[in-house]
């Protein structure tokens, strides 16, 4: 038996689609267009792909988006004047500015420095501290997506053993505390975990957001295991390619043959961190017109 495939850029297709039905009623009805804006400092290639898709999707789901793109050398002032004036902005209800920033600017400075009803991105301290107090708050994309998929695959987590691999602010901590909020028994492994391998073993449920191309192998994985591929790892171009493959941090092919269920990469939590982000900043919005709830 090899392992189920879990969909997510189909299951993202579907939570825009629904989306983009409720800006259109919102609109219809009030008026109102949500609007994104996402900041983008420095050049770098991966951050403008993503930057361009999320610039993309916004508008296809009737959003109002607009993409700031900032020279590296930008200073930290010249940054937190355009996140002020982002924040002041009525048509503006979601903000996103994407990490990492350049060497020099001081990125807590800057998440401070949005407004927190504004954060789509969920990393302000005062929503990271709602999410870990279990109050209502915007969650963090990535991890918003992945237990979407998790919850699609296995219905109810209460009382599964998960296990989360890395423990970033952006990824494998707030994955944590959405899965114990899930009533999961969570495990946090990050580069000082002993023996992983077998921490690995135990876990009916695997989040990988390390960063390292093809780091879990099959071979860790408890047979039928549910396994969430968070890693964007670019190879160096094979001869003849003019770009490398995508890959994550999980070795398909072996994860494949043990696994009950796995995402794919590209295709499985990528699609899904835009399509929560839409739904954040519509959520911002709908909250911000005093209309939570109404569509
Ligand atoms: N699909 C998506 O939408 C997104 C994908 N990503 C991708 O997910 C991956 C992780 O991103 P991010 O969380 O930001 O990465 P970080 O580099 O911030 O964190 C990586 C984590 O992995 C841990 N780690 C590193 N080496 C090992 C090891 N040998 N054994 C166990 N743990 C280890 C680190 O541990 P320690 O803390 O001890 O250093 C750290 O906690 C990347 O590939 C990134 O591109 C990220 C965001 C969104
Ligand atoms: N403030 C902030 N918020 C973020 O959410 C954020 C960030 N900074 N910095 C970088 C990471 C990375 N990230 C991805 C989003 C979509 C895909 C995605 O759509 N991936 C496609 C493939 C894209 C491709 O082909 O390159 C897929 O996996 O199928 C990947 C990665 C969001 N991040």
């Amino acid at each position: 038996m090899t392992a189920q495939l879990i969909d997510g850029k189909a299951f993202a297709a579907g939570l825009r689609a629904r989306v983009a039905q409720r800006t259109a009623a919102l609109r219809d009805a009030h008026g109102v267009v949500p609007g994104l804006a996402v900041v983008l400092v420095g050049e770098d290639p991966a951050s403008q792909v993503y930057v361009g898709s999320k610039e993309r999707e916004a508008r296809a789901a009737g959003f109002h988006s607009v993409v700031h793109r900032l020279p590296a050398g930008t200073s930290e002032e010249a940054l937190l004047d355009l996140v002020a004036t982002l924040n002041a902005d009525p048509l503006i209800h979601g903000i996103l500015v994407q990490l990492p920033l350049p060497a020099g600017i001081d990125e807590n400075r800057v998440l401070l420095a949005i407004d927190p009803d504004k954060d789509v991105d969920g990393f302000h301290p005062v929503n990271v501290g709602r999410l870990a107090l279990g109050q209502p708050a915007p969650v963090p994309c990535t991890p918003r997506g992945c237990l979407m998929l998790l919850k699609e695959t296995l219905g109810d987590l209460t009382g599964r053993e998960a296990l989360v691999i890395g423990r970033s602010a952006i990824v494998g901590k707030p994955m944590a505390l959405l899965l114990l909020a899930a009533n999961a028994t969570v495990t946090i492994a990050h580069s000082r975990t002993r023996d992983l391998a077998e921490v690995c073993r135990r876990a009916d449920i695997v989040v990988v957001a390390v960063g390292r191309p093809g780091f879990v192998p099959g071979a860790w994985l408890k047979p039928g295991a549910v396994v969430i591929d968070v890693g964007i790892n670019r190879l160096p171009p094979a001869p003849g390619e003019a770009k490398g493959r995508l890959v994550g941090d999980v070795d398909f092919d072996s994860a494949f043959q043990v696994a009950g269920a796995l995402t794919p990469v590209p295709g499985g939590v990528g699609p899904m961190t835009i399509a929560c982000l839409l739904d954040n900043t519509l959520e911002a919005c709908l909250a911000a017109k005093g209309l939570a709830g109404a569509f």
